[in-house]
């Protein structure tokens, strides 16, 4: 038990106290504290992340787990996924040629975050930079060691050091950001509403599914504009940050230890040498990619302290009494490097062995039933995004290593590479992750696949084309009457897509991988 300031904190660090916290005694610890910055980042409370235990989080909760985050609405952006992945492996293609090392860091969070803001939206984001800066200030101030949160009584520490004023500002931003692409979102919405794909369900994204449950009504606790916001904003700050934070651990532990990076590497390269790109439906055959990640999770968990819960009602923990309103941090940073529930070996060394059969850890997962090891927590609190982060980890990471080499410009010795953590609720690497990529497999100009047909089509490229809201209309009008619109076998200069996705219309052209196009230039005709 500490005194952080003026608040009680339980500081919970081994496997047992975390199975009593978690498991035994959920009910009572399924709140959080509400700090007087995460109050202001949150709008009071509102949405999943932060919400205190009740109807209105319960509710929330429900919509998260049954209609964003299920394991079917995450394949549904499989085709996002492998776009962006592919968009990110181009631009380090082309650093690889130009002999450039490649900031990775800032290269796998722009990937996450447009991942997630198309799944979100349907489209990117123009404000993405500002997005992402507030979003790292957001993560740094909800960290709860401000002055206005240690001393949450006094008027004097609410004033120093400007967190709140801060937090108040990154608020406003964020959300004037969203207002504008909610209302762009509606715009769209509405402007296609007559035509084919509208309304009917199939290839909703988030902000579609939100705004039919608000319209659906029949909910106890109104679904109201705020509380939509709130919810996209809790989604892009648990989703973007922690996928990104995995992936440059795995990538820095890599570097780290070139045996892993070889046996890795050779892995994947291997699994998809015959189609020459990593695709997602494929992943599953690999074995030590998925032991890399999960002895990531141990030793790099995102958010080493979970998210705060507090006690809701008094409570006995292995003997010891926990007061109401006791904040409660659940350690897994130490328990994941605790040498009890990791023999063989140190527990700081990386192996992802340890997790291979026959060996002591063979059976411990992380979806929250073995208490040694819980990057997604446990309980009522549980991560609901663990599908979708696990997707966006695995194919970004299998790409990198299918199509590069990597090594780390001027480090001569591989276990000197810098493994400093920074600060915030989430545990990045303090450092940049600058690495140098050689191309080993060449990467496609775009790969495109056609869902409706089960098969995979590799067009030479695509562009995708926004459309404006006329030419939407009368395009949906047109994929209408024409089904010769829809060509599973298309040629170039033909379009891909019968009905345009976001508002984005696919069309085929042939491009040399080699070669840089400024502009691609489309004219829909209208009737035909
Ligand atoms: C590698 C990726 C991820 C990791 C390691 C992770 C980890 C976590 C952890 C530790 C918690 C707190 C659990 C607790 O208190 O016991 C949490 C909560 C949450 N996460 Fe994730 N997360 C990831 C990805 C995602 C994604 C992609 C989404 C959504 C798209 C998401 C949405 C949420 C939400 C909404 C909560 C709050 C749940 C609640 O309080 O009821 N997470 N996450």
């Amino acid at each position: 038990m500490l005194r952080l300031g003026e608040v009680p904190t339980l500081v919970v660090s081994s496997r047992d106290a975390a199975r009593e916290v978690m498991r035994a005694h959920d009910a009572a610890f399924a709140s959080r504290p509400l700090s007087a910055t995460v109050r202001v980042l949150t709008s009071g409370g509102r949405g999943i992340i932060f919400a205190p235990y009740g109807g209105s989080w319960r509710q929330l909760r429900k919509i998260a787990v049954t209609e964003l985050l299920t394991a079917r609405r995450v394949a549904s952006f499989r085709a996002i996924r492998e776009e962006e992945v592919g968009a990110m492996l181009r631009a380090v293609a082309a650093a690889a040629a130009a002999g450039r090392a490649v900031e990775l860091r800032a290269a796998l969070s722009a990937l996450v975050a447009d991942t997630t803001v198309r799944a979100v939206m349907g489209d990117r984001c123009k404000d993405r930079d500002v997005f992402l800066h507030k979003l790292q200030r957001t993560i740094e101030l909800s960290a709860g060691f401000n002055p206005a949160d240690l001393w949450p009584s006094s008027r004097l520490a609410g004033r120093l050091g400007g967190a709140v004023r801060e937090a108040e500002e990154c608020h406003d931003t964020v959300f004037g950001i969203l207002d504008g692409i909610i209302q762009e979102h509606m715009e769209r919405t509405t402007s296609s509403s007559c035509g084919a794909g509208a309304g009917d369900g199939d290839g909703e994204d988030l902000l579609d599914v939100l705004l039919r449950i608000q319209k659906e009504g029949r909910l106890e606790f109104p679904l109201d504009m705020l509380a939509i916001k709130q919810v996209i904003f809790d989604i892009f700050g648990a989703g973007s940050e922690t996928s990104a934070t995995t992936l440059e651990w795995v990538m820095a532990e890599l570097i780290r230890n070139p045996k892993a990076m070889h046996k890795a590497t050779a892995e994947v390269r291997r699994a998809f040498a015959a189609d020459g790109v990593v695709s997602e439906s494929a992943l599953g055959k690999l074995h030590y990619l998925h032991l890399v990640i999960r002895e990531t999770f141990r030793l790099h968990t995102p958010l080493p302290l979970l998210l705060p819960r507090e006690c809701r009602e008094p409570c006995r923990v292995l003997g010891y009494d926990v007061p109401r309103g006791t904040q409660v941090l659940v350690n897994v940073w130490a328990i994941g490097r605790d040498e009890r529930y990791w023999p063989g070996g140190s527990p700081e060394e990386f192996r992802p062995e340890r997790f291979d059969d026959g060996e002591a850890a063979a059976a411990v997962d992380f979806r929250g039933a073995d208490f040694e090891l819980l990057p997604f927590g446990a309980g009522r609190r549980m991560c609901p995004g663990l599908a979708f982060g696990l997707a966006n980890v695995e194919l970004a990471l299998a790409s990198l290593l299918f199509h590069f080499d990597w090594e780390a410009p001027d480090v001569a010795d591989p276990a000197e590479f810098d493994m400093t953590e920074g600060f915030g609720i989430t545990a990045r690497r303090k450092a940049n992750l600058l690495l140098r990529p050689t191309l080993r497999v060449p990467v496609l100009a775009q790969g495109y696949v056609d869902y409706r047909n089960k098969e995979k089509v590799m067009e030479p490229s695509c562009a995708c084309i926004p459309l404006g809201s006329s030419q939407l209309k009368w395009y949906r009008r047109l994929a209408n009457v024409s089904s010769t619109l829809a060509r599973p076998n298309a040629m170039p200069g033909h379009i891909l897509r019968p009905a345009p996705n976001g508002g984005k219309l696919q069309v085929a052209f042939p491009l040399d991988p080699q070669e840089h196009v400024e502009q691609v230039v489309v004219v829909v005709v209208a009737g035909g």
